[in-house]
Order: structure tokens, then C-alpha cells, then sequence
């Protein structure tokens, strides 16, 4: 990686968990964690949950091996005999599929709140130190750690020690991860280096072990890996991302009074985290790679990286839910989790809804313009998209085809002959919604009691991390569906706290009449998708089932109303969903169902790292060009020389900003400096110049700031008004219908914000509406609400094509018909059309724009568009200051700068003399 410069652009992954992992290591110095890196016992795989672990879990599970047992006469095993027999037959052949959460490697110290100590990094002294000054300790406490810090010592000699090898980690985003192999496997991606933390402790490894096992991912698994303390990764990832970030960004917003959600001590783990990650990306970048950062996990990657690596190509994809604005807004450190992301060139989602949120949330939390492309900021633009993932036909083809699924398809069929099966998978998180399912589950079977005995609902729990509340609470739940509606030979529900091996699941999904998803927010859900591949009917008369689905996943946005959706929160709906997903008709089914798999083929993996990766290139291109960096000066001389060699010229220049500082808004006799009036005049004098000045002011302003000036044409109202040189009318551009009709609905939300915000106030233009806020009292307060309006009306008008557009000290709203360029356009028309009636028809040679902000870019855009499709012989377009603009070429020196840019081209054709310096 480090020494091929010749390589072509594919990203090194960024995930917060590499997938090689290193295994085989004796348990780790802290008695705290040991028992999570406790060697599996014989007969299970190593890491997957070896089995029931508290009371409950234990009743639990032994109910359900007890009924199975009970209901003799089936081959089935128990679920107990279940859970040996699949581990024995993964053993040594991992499965490859999607987000599975069985572990073969030691957990990360994943406990479900930070432990005491993580708060003691937030003092800045170093341990000792802030050790020497505790009480003494007495005797026996003090003998007593010292045993534990010998037998701790000697578990860390053994530790780092052992021996090690790497295996395939099974946790972690295996969506990302099949994604990844199904586009390197269709060429998608030649070369790629993944960059990830070890997912397991590492303080107690020997340095030169650390070093090994880097050395060895990174030569033989293509994988660089990130060192972090173990405090910090328990700090960033058990506390910061999962009992912050992901219940947000899933809408659950910790509030109960003992959350400690909001105290920002694992703040600090979370910015550690990132920066490791950008510093060692940052060391092994080399020019021409493309950097693709993955999930929640590393929010502030993208601009620790752009500040170490201003050119590099950035691209962050979030797997998650991205929430609305008035959720986002109850993190604590929402600001910098949004620079972070914005950091990047491209930033994707999973659909239309997040990217949405997030562009509010950019617009009303940071006041900057969000248009749907993306965010303009001060000085670059970042594109956002969105791009859901999904999962890869070709390899489940090629799984579906094993010798053990077709057994286990035998073996599940007969085992529940006659049933109707309804299956689902899901981790145990509050957000996977299994209790608002088995509670649904629980009124269907009370309501369609017929049911009872030919249906059973399969759930399989996976878990990584203990939740023993809602473990409880679901465990309650299950026994009550047992024990109320089971008889001695049928039980409706079989609840498997555990996860399946890989041929089961798919035999389960397979042969299942129905899926069953009901989470409460999901960035995807691809389990649904999995579902419905394996449903097309190849198994005998099993086939095209049903696929009850929440509304609040992405796929929902994916297989629209195909799937039968649901909220999750309306038990009745869920149920009845039930039961139509158990009395439709096959041939319904079958037409439904190939809906469903249409969607599913159209959002394969291999185009979504295509799609990403091409727009992530794209975007890069646009965005670097338009870099001010690449922006050279505008040479002067070389204008004056072709002015002078052209025989026709246009020129367009902007007022406020431009040829005159901003003048006050509400000033009643508003004047032009006389300066700008002497050079206008200087260059109309010229016959062989056509000069027009375009501005946001109303057509009245406009004529009496430029009536000194003859020959003089004039776009007014952002490009709703032109008006010829000489001419006393002026053609409207925009529709007086259309207008009337949206400054009604904008008025009233404008009137609120003007409500709230002290000292600003509404001015009604022809064609516009203008909140200035520039002169209020809070001039913060002020921005954010000017903000949080631009948001609203560009929500709620969207289908008015209306948009509210952030300007210096005010927010304008106006027509999306109508700009700056649209106006442009229609003066070329006039200039070609006077130019073909003269006798000797001489077309413009010479285009000229100067402008100051974004709503002069659209005349850039069309301006340089002329040149490259070569109606012009030359075009210039100019802008002032330090932006990221389309223009060819900037002007440092201001107002004074284009006055005398100006001058010295009037000058150069005699028009006028140069001032005395
Ligand atoms: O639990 P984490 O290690 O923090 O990771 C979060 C989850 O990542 C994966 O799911 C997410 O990505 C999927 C693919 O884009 C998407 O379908 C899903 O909705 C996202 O939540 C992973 O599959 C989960 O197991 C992780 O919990």
C-alpha cells in the first residue's frame, strides 16, 4: 500500500472493527472481563454465545428444550441439541453471510454502561500522580491487590505470550462486508485496503506482538490496523456509540433521569478514536486514493482527515438512520458531529428520508445553504445522496446451492408439516422492536384463535451486548404466548436466543411463509431482502411468501407498499398484517412476490459500491475545480488585450458586492458611488460595448441608482425584470400568478420567525420576499432563525418552486423559474437578434461577468457554458473574494479592484483615462 504509487483509486475501507481478526488469546488481565475470553467449551464455535447465562435466559431456554422434548414423535432436535449440532457443523467453515452477531473472537469489553473508571481520564494528571494522593490503604486491602496485581501480572506475561492467528471476524457490518467482496469479485474494485481497530483488547500484547499482527494484516489481508487503548475503544464504543449516538440517531432520546446519555466524559474517547484513525490514514494516503469512511462509528474522520489531507478524495456512507433535525438537536455535540461528516466530498445514506433530515439538520443547526445536491459551505460545497445497500445475488446463488441447506430445508419442512411458519431474526436491542412483535404476535393469536395451531412465529435473538431488562421483558412475553396458547403437540411461538448457523437460516428463510420486521427505526434491514431472494419457489410448494415489514426500516423505502407495512407501535395493524400475510392467495403472492424481488435485484452491492464510488469521483472533479485554490487571479493586461482586440463585447457586472460596497437595506435615497457611476459611463460610451448591472433591488431602485448612466441595461429582482439599454419598459420574467400565489403561503411562516427574532423585519419585493435580520439585536439568535426558516420554506414549498436562499444579513425568497442566468440568457437573445438586423452583423466576441456571491454563479455557469460551446469567441467570468465559485478567475481587491479592472478596459480602447495614481 504504502510504496505502489501506480495503483488506481479504490477506497480503503474505514470500519471501526477490521474484519481479519486475531484469535487464540488467553484470557486478558482484567478479572472484570475475563470471563468473556474464556476458550469456548468443546462441541460450540468459538465466540458464539455458549449458551444460557442468567436465570431468566436459563428458565428460558430450558422451557423451550423441555417443550421440544415433550412433543416427541419429531425428529427436531432440542434446542439445546439444536445449538451443538449446528455449532459442530460450522466449525471451521464460518458462515459469510450478512450481520450475523455470533462472535468467534474475544467481545470487546462491550458492557452495556462505562465502567467507574472510565471517568478517571478525565482527569488530565497522569495515574500515578492522582494515586499517590488517595487515602492509605489499609493492610489487608492493600495485600489483597497486591495478589490481584500479581496474578495480573502474570495473566498479562501469558497473555502476550500466546500464540495467535487470524481468523475471519464474524461480527461487525457483514452487509459492508459482502458488499465489498461481491464488487471486488465483479471487478467493481481492484485494489482496497480496509483500516479497522482489532475488536478485541490490546493493552496487554507486547509491543512486538502489536507489531506482528499488524504487519501480518496488513501484507497478507490488505487490512491496516488501528491501535487504541482499551479504556478508549470501551469509552468511544460502549458508551459513546452505543448508548448515545445509536439510540439518537434511532429516535430514542435517553431522558429517563438516570441516563447518563447526555454527560460527555465518553466524548473525549470518541474524538481519540477518529483521530487515531485519521492519523494513521493519513500517514499511508497516497496521492490518488480514495478514502471511504463507514458508519456512526467515525463521524469526525472525514474532517480530521481533510484537515491533515486538504485535496484528498473523502467519502463517509452512514448505515444507520440519519433522525430529523429536532432529535439530532438534543446532542450534546451536534455541531461537531456534523463538521465532521461534512469534511467529506460525498456523504451518503441509506435513503431519501436521512438525507433529507441531515440537510435540514445542516441548514437549521450550522446556518448554512442546503440545497438538495448537497451543503454549500463558506468555502467548499460537500454532495450528498443517497444510496441504499443491499445484498448480492450471485453469492447467495452460489450458498443456496450447499448440500446442508437442502437438508436442513428437509428437515425444518418436516418438522413443522402443516404449519404455516412466520420467521424472523434480530438482535436483542430495544430498537429491533422483537417485544412490540411478540405482542402483536400475542393479539393475533387472541384474535384468530383458529390460528393457534397452525402457525408458529420462529424468532431467532442474536446478542451481543446484555440488556437483562428487555431480556426479561421479552422472555415474559414468549412464556406467556407458550403457556396461554400452546398445546401437548403444537407450540406457536420457539424463541432461540441464540444465532443459527448460516445453511439453517437459510433453509429457515427459504421455506418461512412469512417474514416478520418490525424495528422501531433501521437504516436498512437486509434480512428482508435475504428473505425474499430465497422465496422464489424453487423449494417444492413453498414459495413467494409474504413480507410484514415496518415502516421505520429503509427497505421500507425500497420495497414500498409490495411489503406489507406496519408500524410497529399499532398492534392491531401488525396482526392484522398477520393474518393477511397467512390467508393470501398464491397467485397474489406470486405477483407481489415479484415485485419485491425486483427491488431486490436493482439494489445489488456490487452497484452500490459502483454508484458510490463513481459519484464519490464525480463529485471530487466537480468540487476540486470549483476550489478557490484552483481559482487563479484574473490578469488584468491579458483581459485589457482581448477587450481590445474584440469588435463586440457583453458585459455583466453585479451591483451590491460588486461595483458598490452593500448599502443599507431600508435606505430610502440610496445612491451609487459616483466612481462606479464615471466607469459605467466610460464603457457604455463605447458603441461597441453592451453593458447591463444585475441586482436583488426592485426595478424602481435600480432606475433611480443608474438613471445618470445612459445605455445602460438592467436586470433587477435576481433576473424577474430586464430592461434594454434605452428602452423605458421592462420585461418581467417571472409568472405574477405563480407569485401571488406562494408569497401568500411563505408570508405567514416568515411572519413567525420575524415574531421571534428582535429587530428584523419583512421587505415585499415584486417578485421576492426578504427577511433581513442583519440589524437585529442577537445577531446569533438571528442567524439560526433565519435558518431554521430557510428550512421550513424549503420543505413546505418545495412543490411551490420557491426556495429561500441565505444571503448576507438576510434570507431571500424567490422563485426557483427564475435567476441571474435566466435573465443573461434572454439579454444574448436581444444582443444576437440587434446583431443580425445591422448591416454588417457582428456578433458579441467578448463576454465579461463579474460578480461577488452565490447567486452570481448560475451567470458564471451559463457565461463559461457560451465559451466551452464555443458561441463566444472568449468569456471571462470574474468573482470577489475567497468563495468556491465556478468563475475562471478572482479579483482580491474588491469593490476598488473591479472599478479599476473596469477602467483600465474602458481606458484601453480611449474611452476614458486612467485616474491619477
Ligand atoms: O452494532 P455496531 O457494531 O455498532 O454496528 C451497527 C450495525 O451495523 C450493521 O447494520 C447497519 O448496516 C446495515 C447494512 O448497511 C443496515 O442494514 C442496518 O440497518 C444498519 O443498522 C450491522 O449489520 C448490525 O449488526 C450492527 O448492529
Amino acid at each position: 500500500h504504502v510504496n505502489d504509487n501506480s495503483r488506481s483509486r479504490s477506497p480503503p475501507l474505514v470500519t471501526p472493527a477490521a474484519n481479519p481478526i486475531v484469535e487464540g488469546i488467553p484470557p486478558p488481565p482484567s478479572t472484570a472481563t475475563a470471563s468473556l475470553f474464556e476458550k469456548p467449551s468443546s462441541g460450540t464455535v468459538p465466540g458464539l454465545t455458549p449458551g444460557a447465562t442468567t436465570d431468566h435466559e436459563r428458565i428460558f431456554a430450558s422451557n423451550i428444550a423441555q417443550a421440544e422434548q415433550e412433543q416427541t414423535g419429531y425428529p427436531f432436535p432440542s434446542t439445546g441439541e439444536l445449538n451443538n449440532r449446528l455449532f459442530t457443523e460450522s466449525e471451521g467453515n464460518s458462515p459469510l453471510w450478512g450481520a450475523t452477531t455470533s462472535l468467534n473472537q474475544p467481545k470487546p469489553q462491550a458492557i452495556p454502561s462505562p465502567s467507574p473508571s472510565i471517568l478517571k481520564h478525565q482527569d488530565p494528571r497522569p495515574v500515578k500522580e492522582t494515586m499517590s494522593q488517595l487515602p492509605a490503604v489499609p493492610e489487608h486491602v492493600s495485600s489483597y491487590s497486591r495478589l490481584r496485581k500479581a496474578s495480573t501480572a502474570s495473566r498479562k506475561l501469558s497473555f502476550s505470550r500466546a500464540e495467535w492467528t487470524i481468523e475471519t471476524a464474524e461480527q461487525g457490518n457483514g452487509g459492508l462486508r459482502n458488499a465489498v467482496r461481491s464488487a471486488t469479485d465483479a471487478g467493481v474494485l481492484d485494489e482496497l485496503m480496509w483500516v479497522g481497530t482489532l475488536g478485541m483488547p490490546t493493552d496487554a500484547l507486547e509491543k512486538y506482538t502489536r507489531r506482528d499482527i499488524a504487519e501480518k494484516l496488513e501484507d497478507e489481508y490488505g487490512s491496516l490496523t488501528v491501535f487504541v487503548k482499551d479504556g478508549d475503544f470501551d469509552g468511544h464504543y460502549t458508551h459513546f456509540c452505543k448508548t448515545i449516538l445509536w439510540p439518537v440517531f434511532h429516535y430514542q432520546i435517553p431522558d429517563n433521569p438516570k441516563s447518563k446519555a447526555y454527560e460527555d466524559h465518553s466524548w473525549i474517547y470518541y474524538v481519540k478514536l477518529n483521530q487515531a484513525f485519521a492519523d494513521r490514514i493519513a500517514k499511508h494516503w497516497k496521492r490518488g486514493d480514495s478514502i471511504w469512511i463507514q458508519d456512526y462509528h467515525l463521524l469526525l474522520v472525514p474532517a480530521m482527515l481533510r484537515k491533515l489531507l486538504p485535496d484528498a478524495q473523502i467519502g463517509f456512507f452512514l448505515h444507520i438512520a440519519f433522525p430529523s433535525s429536532e432529535v439530532f438537536k438534543c446532542l450534546a455535540p451536534r455541531k461537531e458531529l456534523l463538521e465532521g461528516m461534512l469534511g467529506a466530498n460525498l456523504i451518503g445514506f441509506q435513503t431519501d428520508e436521512y438525507c433529507r433530515h441531515f440537510l435540514q439538520t445542516c441548514s437549521r443547526i450550522l446556518c448554512v445553504e442546503a440545497t438538495p445536491e448537497g451543503v454549500q459551505l463558506e468555502d467548499r460545497f460537500v454532495n450528498v445522496g443517497t444510496f441504499p445497500i443491499g445484498i448480492d445475488p450471485t453469492s447467495w446463488d452460489k450458498r443456496r446451492k450447499a448440500i446442508d441447506v437442502e437438508r436442513w430445508v428437509d428437515t425444518i419442512s418436516e418438522r413443522y408439516q402443516g404449519k404455516r411458519l412466520i420467521v424472523a431474526r434480530d438482535k436483542i436491542d430495544s430498537v429491533r422492536g422483537i417485544r412490540q412483535k411478540l405482542l402483536s404476535y400475542e393479539l393475533f393469536l387472541n384474535t384468530y384463535p383458529e390460528w393457534a395451531d397452525k402457525v408458529v412465529l420462529i424468532q431467532v435473538a442474536t446478542s451481543t451486548t446484555e440488556q437483562p431488562e428487555l431480556e426479561a421483558t421479552i422472555s415474559d412475553i414468549a412464556m406467556r404466548i407458550n403457556s396461554t396458547h400452546s398445546t401437548l403437540a403444537h407450540q406457536p411461538l420457539v424463541f432461540l436466543k441464540q444465532d443459527l448457523a448460516f445453511p439453517q437460516y437459510l433453509a429457515l428463510i427459504t421455506i418461512a411463509d412469512a417474514l416478520m420486521i418490525t424495528s422501531l427505526r433501521e437504516g436498512m434491514n437486509l434480512t428482508s431482502h435475504e428473505f425474499v431472494y430465497c422465496q422464489d419457489g424453487r423449494c417444492g410448494d413453498k414459495g413467494f411468501g409474504s413480507l410484514i415489514l415496518s415502516e421505520f426500516t429503509g427497505s421500507a423505502s425500497v420495497f414500498g407498499d409490495h411489503a406489507l407495512l406496519v408500524n410497529p407501535w399499532d398492534y392491531r395493524q401488525c396482526s392484522e398484517a398477520i393474518h393477511t400475510a397467512l390467508t393470501r392467495g398464491g397467485e397474489e403472492r406470486k405477483k407481489i412476490w415479484e415485485e419485491l424481488h425486483r427491488a431486490v435485484l436493482k439494489n445489488s452491492t456490487a452497484n452500490w459500491v459502483k454508484s458510490f464510488n463513481e459519484t464519490l469521483s464525480r463529485v471530487w472533479n466537480e468540487q476540486s475545480s470549483r476550489e478557490i485554490m484552483a481559482v487563479p487571479r484574473l490578469s488584468v493586461s491579458r483581459l485589457t488585450e482581448r477587450y481590445r482586440q474584440s469588435k463586440q463585447r457583453l458585459m455583466i457586472v453585479d451591483y451590491e458586492g460588486t461595483l458598490a460596497s452593500w448599502g443599507s437595506p431600508r435606505s430610502i435615497i440610496l445612491t451609487t458611488p459616483q466612481r462606479a457611476i464615471t466607469t459605467l459611463t466610460d464603457l457604455t460610451d463605447d458603441p461597441n460595448n453592451i453593458v447591463y448591472v444585475m441586482s436583488s433591488r426592485m426595478p424602481e431602485e435600480m432606475e433611480r441608482l443608474f438613471r445618470q448612466v445612459n445605455n445602460l441595461g438592467l436586470i433587477a429582482e435576481n433576473g424577474c425584470f430586464v430592461r434594454e439599454p434605452n428602452c423605458d419598459s421592462w420585461t418581467h420574467l417571472a409568472d405574477k400568478v405563480h407569485v401571488k400565489n406562494w408569497k401568500a403561503s411563505v408570508s405567514n411562516i416568515l411572519a413567525y420567525f420575524q415574531a421571534r427574532v428582535e429587530g428584523s423585519w419583512i421587505e415585499e419585493r415584486h417578485c421576492s420576499l426578504v427577511f433581513h435580520h442583519g440589524s437585529a439585536e442577537d445577531r446569533h439568535v438571528a442567524a439560526r432563525s433565519a435558518a431554521e426558516c430557510a428550512g421550513n420554506i424549503n420543505d413546505a414549498c418545495a412543490n411551490l418552486d420557491v426556495h429561500a436562499v441565505p444571503v448576507e444579513g438576510a434570507l431571500i425568497v424567490e422563485t426557483t423559474h427564475t435567476n441571474k442566468a435566466s435573465a443573461a440568457e434572454l439579454v444574448w437573445k436581444w444582443v444576437l437578434a440587434a446583431a443580425e438586423k445591422k448591416e454588417e452583423a457582428v456578433k458579441p466576441d467578448f463576454l465579461l461577468v463579474v460578480g461577488d456571491n452565490r447567486e452570481d454563479e448560475p451567470v458564471f455557469r451559463w457565461a463559461n457554458k457560451l465559451q466551452s460551446s464555443k458561441a463566444v469567441d472568449y468569456a471571462m467570468t470574474v468573482t470577489l473574494g475567497s468563495r468556491s465559485t465556478e468563475a475562471k478567475a478572482t479579483l482580491t481587491q474588491g469593490v476598488t479592484g473591479v472599478l479599476s479592472c473596469l477602467q483600465q478596459l474602458a481606458a484601453s480602447n480611449g474611452q476614458a483615462k486612467l485616474p491619477l495614481r
